[in-house]
């Protein structure tokens, strides 16, 4: 059995207790269900240096405990502050120490901005869950679906409103479950099964992404150059957690981050004196 496979297991006993604590026509009655939702798609479209989508990250399985001494809400506004296109944040509990209750604080503190949900989803019902949290987008993993499953999915988080990133770790997922009711694509550069990471994953499926999705490189990104390399490639925003989450002021790092980025594309930028 994979992780792959134990998280799943493990969300779909989730997903049944609360279903049953739950009903999902009580989620449609939550005061969030019909917020108009902040768009990712347009938010990358037309950005002229890297989008950074910020995650808050608690830990993962492959890391453990990566930062337990900040908050959500004060980490995502200061993400947000320091320039992030976007906030991804975990609500995966068992697994990445993540909560309802996270996503919940920083979509209060960050109103306006475009918020992923992440989290493994396989059942319409957390479609219906994300809305009512606040969601503004969903991620889809084809290693974890069949491309029936993310087709369906992906339709009924269109019909919610929600704009949905498949992820994919390479050609051959790419191939079977992109389909025309995904707004984004995702390369996420870990191997799931040995957890290292490695760009050429993101360098040699971008050739084989249809121009209409925006392309969005996931996963162990630090170097600023390396970043914007992907950039001239074709991707547009860029999904990053640890860097940040792994320091004492998570949204500082990427504040220099920002800077870095501002200085390789306009390197003439400095002040005349
Ligand atoms: O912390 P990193 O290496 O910057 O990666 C962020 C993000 O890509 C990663 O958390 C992630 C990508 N896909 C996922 C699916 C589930 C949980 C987590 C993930």
């Amino acid at each position: 059995m994979t992780i792959l496979d134990k998280i799943i297991a493990q969300k779909r006993l989730e997903i049944a207790a609360a279903k049953s604590e739950k009903k999902q026509s009580a989620l449609e009655k939550e005061p969030f269900f019909l917020r108009k939702t902040n768009s990712l798609v347009s938010a990358l479209q037309h950005t002229e240096i890297p989008g950074i989508i910020a995650e808050f990250k608690r830990q993962s399985p492959s890391k453990g405990i990566i930062n337990d001494q900040v908050t959500a809400e004060f980490v995502t506004a200061g993400y947000k502050e320091a320039g992030a296109k976007a906030l991804s944040v975990l609500t995966d509990s068992m697994f990445f120490g993540g909560s309802f209750d996270d996503f919940q604080r920083a979509r209060a503190a960050n109103p306006e901005i475009p918020m992923l949900r992440k989290d493994f989803m396989v059942d319409p019902y957390q479609l219906f869950e994300a809305k009512a949290l606040g969601a503004d987008v969903i991620l889809l993993i084809a290693a974890c679906l069949s491309p029936t499953e993310v087709q369906s999915l992906a339709q009924t988080a269109h019909q919610l409103g929600l704009e949905v990133l498949l992820e994919v770790h390479n050609l051959e997922e790419l191939n079977q479950s992109l389909c025309d009711s995904i707004d984004m694509v995702g390369v996420n550069n870990r191997n799931l099964k040995t957890f290292t990471t490695s760009l050429d994953t993101s360098l040699e499926l971008i050739e084989h992404i249809p121009e209409k999705f925006v392309k969005i490189s996931e996963s162990g990104l630090q170097d600023p150059i390396t970043i914007f390399q992907l950039f001239q490639q074709g991707y547009k925003g860029f999904l990053i957690g640890e860097t940040f989450m792994k320091t004492a002021d998570p949204a500082a790092a990427l504040r220099t981050l920002q800077d870095q980025l501002h200085t390789i594309a306009n390197p003439l930028n400095t002040p005349i004196v």
